[in-house]
């Protein structure tokens, strides 16, 4: 819904919207959805995307704090790994192949991970995302870029010793297949060699926000507050 409506706006030339329909590759939807704002069926959203991407290492708190920014700040929470998940348990084509590298601690590949970010941002009626998980390496920010067409307002990094999330890992008790030591150790190691080059291009775009995960959720959240409600008083 989000890419459909949010497109639409009675005041931008036709070639403006030509080139964003051919960046969202959404010719077709934006074409229905103007045809259907016509028919007064759909009331017409302006407002642009506002998007934030959550990146940190397996157990620095990430699914944890965006809880808490969904609650205060109103933001959809798409998480990568749940929707990964939720292909595994929905026995899709890609179902044991996603479990099967999620097993081995190791990234999915993006085409298949942003198509199910995009379908979920096309369903939504928010306009403000929290992306948690996501882009975990240079394919993926490649590959959202590409496919999405937009860029990150914000990038949050939450920035935790590697003991401690092991051990809030190992402490979490969800029955995730991947939270095992094994595991833990593979994901650490894509980590460091696959996302954090990810991190350092964001920190050299200036948009990264680095927040120190370690204390108690609402301490760590108190570093978090300030980014959005500075983004809040801009409008
Ligand atoms: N500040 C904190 N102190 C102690 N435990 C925490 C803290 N924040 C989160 N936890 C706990 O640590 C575990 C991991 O947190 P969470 O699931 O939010 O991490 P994550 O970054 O989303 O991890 P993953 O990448 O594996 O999904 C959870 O059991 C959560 O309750
Ligand atoms: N962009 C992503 C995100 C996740 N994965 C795979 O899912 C696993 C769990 O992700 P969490 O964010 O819930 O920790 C992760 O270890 C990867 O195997 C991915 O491939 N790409
Ligand atoms: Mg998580």
């Amino acid at each position: 819904m989000w890419r459909r409506v949010a497109s639409l706006s009675s005041s931008v030339s036709s070639s403006f919207l030509a080139q964003t329909a051919s960046r969202l590759n959404t010719w077709e939807s934006l074409t229905t959805g103007i045809a259907q704002q016509a028919k007064g069926v759909i009331a017409p959203k302006e407002k642009t995307p506002f998007i934030t991407f959550v990146l940190g290492g397996p157990g620095s708190g990430k699914g944890t704090q965006c809880i808490k920014i969904v609650e205060t700040f109103g933001f959809a929470h798409l998480s990568a790994g749940d929707l990964l998940r939720r292909e595994i348990a929905s026995k899709s084509a890609d179902g044991a192949m996603i479990l099967n590298t999620i097993k081995e601690g190791k990234i999915v590949p993006s085409q298949v991970t942003v198509k199910l970010i995009q379908k979920e941002m096309e369903l939504s009626y928010n306009h403000k995302f929290l992306i948690d998980g996501f882009p975990r390496t240079e394919e993926n920010r490649v590959s959202f870029e590409r496919i999405i067409g937009v860029e990150p307002n914000v990038v949050l990094f939450f920035d935790c010793p590697e003991e401690e999330m092991v051990k809030r890992v190992l402490n979490r008790n969800e029955g995730r297949v991947d939270d095992n030591l094994e595991t833990i150790k593979k994901r650490l190691t894509v980590f460091q060699a696959l996302s954090l080059p990810v991190i350092n291009y964001y920190s050299e775009k200036g948009k990264l926000y680095t927040i120190k995960a370690i204390g108690t959720e609402d301490e760590i959240f108190e570093q978090v507050r300030p980014i959005f409600a500075a983004f809040e008083t801009v409008g």
